[in-house]
């Protein structure tokens, strides 16, 4: 496959702005991303490449920033997703309790969760502040036998530690297509069979049973959009667990919980990145 190699150049320069570039680029086909000093650099299949659609989407940054600029170049001709997973996908370690790693990593520890995912151009290592705010809530929840939903599933990976824990049934849905086979993959790669992958959005919720979790990892506007749809799906007492927002947006995300009749449990944060649990 022939990439370009995108040299992107931002400002103010912090890890706001390079974690919302990364999602916008996303977005417009862009596959893997490696942080540099005072660049980003990010790849693309040239035949995905459409400049002005990565014009319009800069023009569009959702956030007010000083600057973005870039240059591209033909890229050296090899698989770049690949490349990024091998170099720096590095495992993740939870208190001597859980692993997350690739089928490439060796030299992983004995721990109680044992978890592969191969994230390819799915969201969902672990490394992500909100990733990790849910997968360490995950591991302090009595799951046994509690029937779950991951909302905007990714690569499966918080309903693989759910599945692991004891939850069941799990369902575990995303947007993109690409999430629900990487899911697929991943769920292959743990030996679970009883998660139930599916494509869509909130509007396919209405024919699920109650849960007595939902995880929901999106962002603040389709959380605020769609959780109503979460609360109609959660049990009596059920818990509604979200992340992808700042904590700033916790207060809005609390209103809005505590309009549709749930109520305030605790908030958590990494790096300005916050994670909301509401109950019924
Ligand atoms: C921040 S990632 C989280 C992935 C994974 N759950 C994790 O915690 O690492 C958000 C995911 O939500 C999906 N998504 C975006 N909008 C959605 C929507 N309206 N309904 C369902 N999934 C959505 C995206 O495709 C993406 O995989």
């Amino acid at each position: 496959m022939k990439y370009y190699e995108f040299k992107f150049i931002f400002k103010p320069k912090n890890e706001i702005v390079s974690d919302i570039l990364m999602s916008v680029l996303g977005d417009v086909g862009f596959e893997s991303f490696v942080e540099e000093d005072d660049v980003l650099k990010a790849y693309i299949q040239q035949s995905l490449f459409n400049k002005e659609e990565l014009q319009t989407s800069i023009n569009q940054f959702p956030i007010e920033v000083d600057a973005i600029d870039y240059t591209y170049t033909e890229a050296e001709d090899k698989d770049w997703n690949e490349e990024w997973e091998k170099n720096f996908f590095k495992p993740i370690i939870i208190d001597d309790l859980c692993a997350i790693h690739s089928t490439f990593h060796t030299d992983i520890p004995k721990v109680k969760y044992d978890i592969i995912i191969n994230p390819q151009m799915a969201f969902g290592t672990g490394h992500h502040e909100t990733t990790s705010l849910i997968l360490n809530e995950l591991l302090q929840m009595d799951l046994q036998n509690k029937a779950v939903l991951d909302m905007g599933c990714g690569t499966s990976i918080l309903a693989i530690l759910a599945s692991k824990r004891g939850a069941k049934p799990i369902t575990a849905i995303d947007i993109d297509s690409w999430c629900v086979d990487n899911s697929k993959a991943n769920c292959q790669l743990n030996q679970i069979t009883d998660i139930d992958i599916k494509l869509g959005d909130a509007s396919i919720l209405k024919d699920e049973k109650p849960f007595n979790l939902v995880i929901a990892n999106i962002n603040r506007n389709i959380l605020l959009q769609d959780m109503d749809k979460y609360v109609q799906v959660l049990q009596e007492k059920g818990k509604l667990l979200m992340s992808g927002f700042y904590t700033e947006d916790i207060a809005i995300l609390q209103e809005k919980a505590e309009s549709l009749g749930l109520h305030f449990v605790k908030t958590n944060h990494k790096n300005n990145w916050a994670c909301l649990l509401v109950q019924k």
